[in-house]
């Protein structure tokens, strides 16, 4: 599966592997493998050089190695290199040796008037030590300037391997196309600020065999991480076999945020949901009358797993009630509002952290900020660390939104979400998802797959949308219920077969 690996895991690997090769092998076998790649980029003989940027490290090293392979291969190849203050390793004078005997060509800055046909940035690996100035920023500002294919090796160099953030804080990196990366794929590459500056990552593990690669902590969240809890339905089920669902929210002039949540559990096949109005919510949906609307004070929760929050407000009926779930033994979904007056209470905070029934958090990172008691800028700036911080502290599973959203459990677990777009940057889509999270709960899943595969499939409905030509702009929240349907019902008929006995 794919596992995720910190810098100092894959510093571990590369020390463990390189002690049993000659000196410099890995080295080489990156410039090999990103090589390949950049060839494959470039389709046959380009019409226009290359541009391999080399920086001072171990990073310039793997580019001289790709300058040097691709001069082999009959590419014309210009180098820009930012020479180190001392030594440079000895793999690095190698390659640069190698570069150097090559047809490639040396300049000292990018030409002004230069055209590429690929630019190679090979300018800061995994041994980013602070923010990106000088020589090297405007090197990197002069790439994003240009309208080309980019393959950033092993990192977009300015960008943060460990937490997907671009360093600094008015930091650049390097906007890559493609991003090769080595030896182990890194979070920072999928969450955050990496989607957009990692591009297409690929993964060259240099012949490290996995046996010598550290247990990882961290997993792309991928269908074999949660794809065994879909279950086929059995002929002999009613609407009582797949649990209810009762969505608590809707204060005044809110009324809209419980209504699409609930649709979510309905359209995602929950047996039977409930819009429990905090504030004399309406009567009921005429899009979707298969809804029942309740007043949240006097409805008994027992036996439903509830999704609090969506448009909950901060009344004191909204504190007393979320004050009785937190003490009930429903499983909850905690999500919006309902997160925010756990932030500013610590009588619920305790509540909620003795829970003996699962309970999925969702929040967005300003809702995270406030239950760390942080601005949102420190959450986005390790929203690894973050998210595991909230799991620990409440006992919880977390789900802290956003482009790679992070998921993380109270065993420490955490999985990095690759589905999903920018379409879905508008408001009520957070709703749907702890719709979709409480009808997977209220079925049976355990919160953990829960929490997985309800992130996946929202994003993965939100992309089918897009390929369909719905959105991402202007792509609304009501789209996605049916959207999770069709990628829903695709899960369950290709789920991998398990013998043995029907399940109920
Ligand atoms: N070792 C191996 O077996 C393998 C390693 N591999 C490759 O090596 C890469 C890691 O190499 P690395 O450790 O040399 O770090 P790298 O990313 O090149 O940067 C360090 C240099 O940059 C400098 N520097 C840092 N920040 C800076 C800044 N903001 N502005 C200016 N300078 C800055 C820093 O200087 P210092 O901080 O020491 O002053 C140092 O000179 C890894 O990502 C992979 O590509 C592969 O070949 C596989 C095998
Ligand atoms: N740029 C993006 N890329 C991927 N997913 C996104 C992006 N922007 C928002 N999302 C997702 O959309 C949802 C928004 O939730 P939230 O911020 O709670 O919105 P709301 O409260 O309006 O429903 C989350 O699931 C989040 O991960
Ligand atoms: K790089």
């Amino acid at each position: 599966m794919g596992a995720l690996y910190s810098v100092a895991e894959i510093r571990q690997a590369e020390q463990a592997a390189a002690a049993q090769l000659p000196p410099g092998a890995l080295m080489q076998r990156a410039g090999q493998a990103a090589a390949r790649i950049a060839l494959d980029l470039l389709g046959g003989a380009p019409a226009r050089p290359v541009l391999v940027l080399a920086g001072p490290g171990n990073n310039g090293g793997d580019a001289f190695e790709v300058a040097a392979n691709l001069a082999q291969a009959g590419v014309d190849v210009a180098i820009v290199h930012i020479a180190c203050e001392g030594e440079p390793s000895a793999e690095t004078a190698h390659a640069l040796g190698r570069a150097r005997a090559s047809t490639a060509t040396f300049a000292d800055s990018i030409p002004d008037d230069g055209q590429w046909s690929l630019i190679v940035d090979g300018l800061f690996g995994i041994g980013l030590a602070r923010p990106l100035e000088g020589a090297a920023r405007a090197m990197v500002e002069a790439v994003n300037a240009v309208d080309c294919t980019v393959l950033a090796l092993d990192v977009p160099s300015g960008l943060d391997a460990d937490s997907g953030a671009v360093l600094g804080p008015d930091g650049v990196a390097v906007i890559a196309t493609h991003t090769v990366t080595f030896i182990g794929d890194k979070p920072g590459l999928h969450t955050y600020a990496g989607r957009d500056y990692a591009g297409e990552v690929m993964v060259a593990r240099l012949g490290i065999d996995e046996a010598m690669m550290p247990g990882a902590s961290i997993h792309l969240n991928e269908p074999p991480m949660f794809e065994l809890a879909f279950v086929p339905r059995l002929h002999a089920s009613h609407k009582g076999s797949f649990g209810d669902v009762a969505v608590v929210g809707g204060a005044h002039g809110m009324a809209g945020a419980p209504i699409l949540a609930a649709r979510a559990a309905l359209f995602s096949g929950a047996g039977r949901v409930y819009v429990a109005s905090v504030d004399h919510g309406p009567a009921y949906d005429n899009v979707q009358p298969e809804l029942m609307f309740r007043d949240a004070a006097t409805h008994n929760f027992a036996g439903s797993t509830v999704v609090a929050g969506p448009g909950m407000g901060d009344s004191a009926t909204a504190i007393r009630i979320l004050a009785k779930l937190l003490d009930g033994e429903s499983p909850l979904v905690l999500d919006a509002d309902a997160i925010n007056l756990v932030a500013a209470s610590p009588d619920l905070q305790s509540r909620l952290s003795a829970r003996h029934a699962p309970s999925i958090l969702t929040p967005h990172p300003l809702e995270a900020a406030r239950l760390l008691g942080v601005t949102a800028g420190v959450v986005q700036g390790d929203r690894l660390e973050a998210a595991r911080e909230i799991a620990a502290r409440f006992d919880a599973f977390v789900v802290l939104k956003g482009s790679g959203t992070v998921i993380a459990m109270p065993d420490g677990e955490a999985a990095i979400n690759p589905t999903g777009n920018p379409g879905l940057a508008s408001a009520g889509t957070g709703d749907v998802l702890a719709g979709l999270c409480g009808s997977l709960l209220a079925q049976g899943w355990p919160a953990r797959d829960a929490a997985l595969a309800a992130v996946w499939m929202h994003g993965q409905a939100a992309d089918r949308l897009v390929a369909q030509g719905v959105g991402p702009i202007g792509l609304t929240a009501g789209e996605l219920p049916a959207a999770i349907r069709t990628v829903l019902n695709r899960m369950v008929a290709q789920r991998p077969k398990r013998g043995g006995q029907p399940q109920s």
